[in-house]
């Protein structure tokens, strides 16, 4: 579980900020983790920002919402340079659904970082192939703090990383649930590609970089 760092209590002009990821399959409870950091931040009386990319319209317009139908209000953004400007001068900043912002976003995470923020990240690591998704891994690598959590493989129950993607359509975005998708371990996400259902090569997957 993670614990917040204590720096709140250092004087000002010797606190700075830091970077929080939350990577995962789908389903690994990657926005449960972000909702359970930001309510508490929030119980702690900090001002809290919370940003999500305008396309992720599954749930709802506006909120993020779980898989389990936990839900906290986000303001949708086409760009990641528009957080900079919206963040204003709060303590915390969360960000869900990192994987669909544009590249800009990991120098406005690292601005936020050294205005002093508290910035909390969640987001897909991997693709529908298993390939690093987006900006993710270079999120990853400025972070101070990295939590991978991880779902339950539907086919056999064990620990699952990758998400299985069920229909065919070889686009990397692709919005969807379980009607589309389903968490699996290695072993049956490889199962289910040999099995010539998912023979996505790397090269096919439109890469939006
Ligand atoms: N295969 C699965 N493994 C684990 N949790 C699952 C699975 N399928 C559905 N869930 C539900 O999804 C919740 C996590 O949802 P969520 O935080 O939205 O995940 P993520 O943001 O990583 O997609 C779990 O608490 C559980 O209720
Ligand atoms: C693997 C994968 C996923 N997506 C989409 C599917 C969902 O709409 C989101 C992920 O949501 P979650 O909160 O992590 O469950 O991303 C996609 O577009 N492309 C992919 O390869
Ligand atoms: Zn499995």
């Amino acid at each position: 579980m993670f614990i917040e760092p204590t720096r709140r209590r250092e004087p000002p002009h010797l606190r700075t900020g830091w970077i929080e990821v939350i990577c995962g399959s789908m389903f690994s409870g990657k926005t449960e983790e972000l909702i359970r950091r930001l309510t508490r931040a929030r119980i702690a009386k900090l001002n809290v920002q919370i940003f999500k990319p305008g396309l992720d319209t599954r749930y709802h317009a506006e909120n993020i919402v779980s898989h389990s139908a936990h839900t906290i209000h986000s303001t949708p953004l086409q760009t990641a340079g528009q957080i900079l400007t919206l963040a204003g001068d709060c303590d915390v900043v969360g960000i869900d659904e990192a994987q669909f912002f544009d590249s800009e976003i990991t120098e406005v995470v690292n601005t936020l970082a050294n205005q002093g923020k508290r910035v909390i990240i969640a987001g897909l690591d991997m693709d529908f192939a298993g390939k690093p998704f987006g900006c993710m891994p270079q999120l990853m690598s400025i972070a101070e703090y990295v939590t991978k959590v991880h779902a339950i493989c539907v086919v056999c129950g064990d620990i699952a990383q990758y998400s299985y993607r069920l229909v065919p359509s070889k686009e990397r975005v692709l919005l969807g649930e379980t009607d589309s998708y389903e968490a699996r371990c290695r072993r049956c996400f490889n199962l289910g590609a040999e099995a010539g259902r998912k023979e996505w090569a790397y090269e096919d997957v439109v890469n939006d970089e």
